[in-house]
């Protein structure tokens, strides 16, 4: 790796560090960390940004709030601080972030990003290469790079001709920015519901595309989060029936929304979660602007025109921006070289949660089986448990 610049004094030699290095200091990186400090190891965390939790302080909109009540989005060994919402807001989230990362004594390398990781088998560990040039050693590597890490932003027919603005969710703050506009927002998931939302809190005109089915829930029923109901059903409850209970109580309180142009899938939101991966939308009031018609469901997006776009019902309108709220992808196939039994192409979590944290040869990823900041918790416990069992093993000395 880089030896003839080495040579040149460019960048230092390879560092050897004695815990585990975690990339990523998102949720998941100083979760894994905490608990990894908690039995005694010391580890490096890797980010690239200058922040903790930088996919909540730099690419989310400002409206934002966690989805699921606050229970169900702690970090391991510390809750949140009392006094907190049911729903905490994203600066309460970043705060809270901050001062478990400060409670835990977790210190990120910041501005460091990681360039290529691979295991070399002559010394039996990691070989974690950052931008800045230097060369890091482990016996383990935890990723923890994240499931949103780079913005999906599909190509349309015609897209380079729109003369608008083009913008994808992660760049989104506010409906202020788009006051009086026409928008196109792309997209139907949670990010393209709450946007059209925002937008129209904020005097824009949002028409939302749904290319496909999805499931809308109600983030509540009946004070009760709709989260917290089908976690407590499925205890004792089958997972068809749980299922078979949230379609009908969405029917009951939703209405039908296949009406509204959301056409619901077959699955039920649970089967289809653990299926695809894919998170059922859960309402905080974009379906009642949908029912009253400020915000416009749209089939089928088929080409974007000089001042708009034109859709597959052979409908064109003008448009002044468009909001792709076309979801993430992970990063890790760009910088991690051989996934170690871990990881999809697409640089997913295998196994579906619970098992799909530990890899081989001291590989583990924290944060990659779709279930958000509970998965994250439940995936950085078992690291800790796993590393600290070979800890105390002579063969982590293997490097000297
Ligand atoms: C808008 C939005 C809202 C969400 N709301 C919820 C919610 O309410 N509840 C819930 O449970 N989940 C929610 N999620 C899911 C989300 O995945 C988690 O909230 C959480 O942020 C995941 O944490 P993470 O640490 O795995 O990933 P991230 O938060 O993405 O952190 C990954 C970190 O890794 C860094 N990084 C990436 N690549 C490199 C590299 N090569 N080198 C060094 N550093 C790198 C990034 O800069 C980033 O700081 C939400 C997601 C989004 C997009
Ligand atoms: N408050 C909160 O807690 C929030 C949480 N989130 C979470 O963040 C994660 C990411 O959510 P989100 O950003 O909504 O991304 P998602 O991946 O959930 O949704 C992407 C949307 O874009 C559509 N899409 C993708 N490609 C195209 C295309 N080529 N043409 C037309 N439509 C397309 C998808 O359609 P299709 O389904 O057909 O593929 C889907 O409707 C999720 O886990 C979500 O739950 C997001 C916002 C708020
Ligand atoms: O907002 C997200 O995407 C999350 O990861 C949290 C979440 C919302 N609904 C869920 C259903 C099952 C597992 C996690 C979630």
């Amino acid at each position: 790796m880089g030896s003839a610049r080495e040579a040149e004094g460019e960048i230092s030699p390879a560092t050897w560090t004695p815990g585990p290095i975690i990339v990523g200091a998102g949720p998941s990186g100083l979760a894994a960390a905490a608990c990894l400090a908690d039995v005694g190891i010391p580890s490096t965390v890797l980010e690239k940004s200058s922040c903790v939790a930088s996919l909540w302080q730099h690419r989310t909109y400002d409206r934002l709030r966690l989805h699921l009540p606050k229970q169900f989005c702690e970090l391991p060994l510390m809750g949140f601080p009392k006094g907190f919402p049911k729903y905490p807001s994203k600066q309460q989230f970043v705060s809270y972030m901050e001062s478990y990362a400060a409670a835990f004594g977790v210190r990120p390398r910041f501005r460091t990003e990681v360039l290529a990781a691979e295991f070399d088998g002559a010394i039996g560990a990691w070989r974690v290469r950052t931008r800045d040039g230097g060369e890091l050693v482990s016996r383990w590597l935890v990723v923890a790079t994240g499931e949103n890490a780079e913005p999906v932003i599909p190509e349309f027919p015609g897209m380079e001709r729109f003369g608008g603005r083009v913008v994808h969710t992660c760049a989104y703050k506010c409906g202020a920015d788009f006051k009086g506009e026409k928008v196109l927002v792309v997209g139907c998931g949670n990010s393209g519901m709450e946007v059209s939302l925002d937008l129209c809190r904020h005097g824009a005109r949002p028409y939302m595309v749904v290319r496909n089915t999805v499931r809308v829930l109600p983030r509540e029923m009946l004070g009760l989060s709709t989260f917290g109901v089908s976690m407590a059903l499925l205890r004792w409850l089958p997972l068809r029936l749980v299922d078979q209970f949230l379609c009908a109580m969405a029917h009951l309180l939703l209405g039908d929304t296949d009406r509204l142009g959301l056409r619901r899938p077959k699955t039920g939101p649970i089967e289809l979660k653990n299926l695809t991966g894919k998170t059922p939308v859960l309402d905080v009031g974009a379906l009642a602007q949908i029912k009253s018609g400020n915000i416009k469901v749209m089939q089928g997006l088929k080409e974007m025109t000089t001042g708009g776009a034109k859709f597959v019902d052979g409908t064109e309108m003008q448009f002044d921006s468009i909001i792709m709220a076309t979801g993430y992808k992970s990063n890790v196939p760009s910088w991690l070289k051989g996934d170690c039994g871990l990881f999809t192409k697409e640089g997913m979590a295998k196994d579906p949660f619970p098992g799909g944290w530990k890899g081989e040869k001291g590989l583990y990823c924290v944060g990659f089986t779709r279930r958000g900041l509970l998965g994250a918790s439940h995936d950085a416990l078992n690291i800790a448990r796993d590393v600290l069992l070979r800890w105390k093993e002579p063969r982590h000395m293997a490097m000297r």
